[in-house]
């Protein structure tokens, strides 16, 4: 299959998955977060304990309560915020916890800037993306900030452990790699498993 190599190309997939992925039916997206959930904690590179990241679920996104519900004790469940110097940084989130909303309408956790945890100190990274091919690029809303924060992983081994969360429709075909894109280390869906890295026990 062709590659999908134009910055147009890229920009055409994204718009055809992000209008298919609204489209999804609330009775498929339920189901989607149930197998989701059992898929991520099945993984042999899932932590027992320590920070991990999520997502706020938007734009149609698959969702991620019910991993986060089931995740370990020793996890800490963290979502994503926006800095200025255009990285991501973390806060532990649980219902309840105050949140504030970001440049893009997405909730992100209300805490001050020194509470915030460098994307190093996760072990684990639920990341969002709009599509993703068989080799474990990653695309996303085009903004770059996954990519950014998480650049350290392109010359160094995990953790954190990056993995890419979408909806088995999400799968495209293979996207040129561009010089700054971070590979993922697998991808999980409603359907299967991609793992892109062996995990050692
Ligand atoms: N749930 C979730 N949280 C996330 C991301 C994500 O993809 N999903 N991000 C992943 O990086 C970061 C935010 N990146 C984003 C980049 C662009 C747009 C966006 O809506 N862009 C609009 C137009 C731009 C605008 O409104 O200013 C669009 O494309 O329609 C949203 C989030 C961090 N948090
Ligand atoms: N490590 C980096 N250093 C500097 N700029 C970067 C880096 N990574 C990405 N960028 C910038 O971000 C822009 C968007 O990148 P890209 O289209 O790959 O985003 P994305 O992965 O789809 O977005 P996101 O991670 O926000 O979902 C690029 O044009 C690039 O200029």
């Amino acid at each position: 299959m062709n590659e999908v190599a134009s910055a147009a190309a890229r920009r055409q997939l994204r718009q055809e998955i992000r209008t298919r992925r609204r489209s999804l039916p609330a009775s498929h997206r339920i189901a989607a977060a149930d197998a989701l959930a059992n898929r991520l904690l099945a993984l042999p590179l899932a932590p027992h304990s320590g920070y991990v990241a999520g997502y706020w679920a938007m734009d149609g996104e698959i969702a991620l309560h019910a991993w986060q519900l089931r995740l370990p004790r020793e996890c800490i469940y963290c979502l994503p915020v926006l800095c200025d110097d255009q990285t991501l940084r973390f806060a532990p989130w649980r219902s309840g916890d105050p949140l504030c909303t970001n440049r893009y309408g997405i909730p992100e956790p209300d805490v001050s800037a020194s509470s915030l945890l460098e994307p190093s100190r996760m072990v684990m990274v639920v990341m969002p993306l709009v599509g993703f091919d068989d080799h474990g690029n990653r695309l996303g809303m085009g903004g770059g900030w996954y990519d950014r924060s998480f650049a350290f992983r392109q010359g160094s081994a995990a953790p954190p452990w990056l993995v890419g969360a979408a909806f088995a429709l999400q799968q495209t075909p293979p996207v040129q790699a561009q010089p700054w894109d971070v590979r993922l280390d697998a991808v999980c869906t409603e359907d299967r498993s991609f793992k892109f890295v062996s995990v050692s026990p």
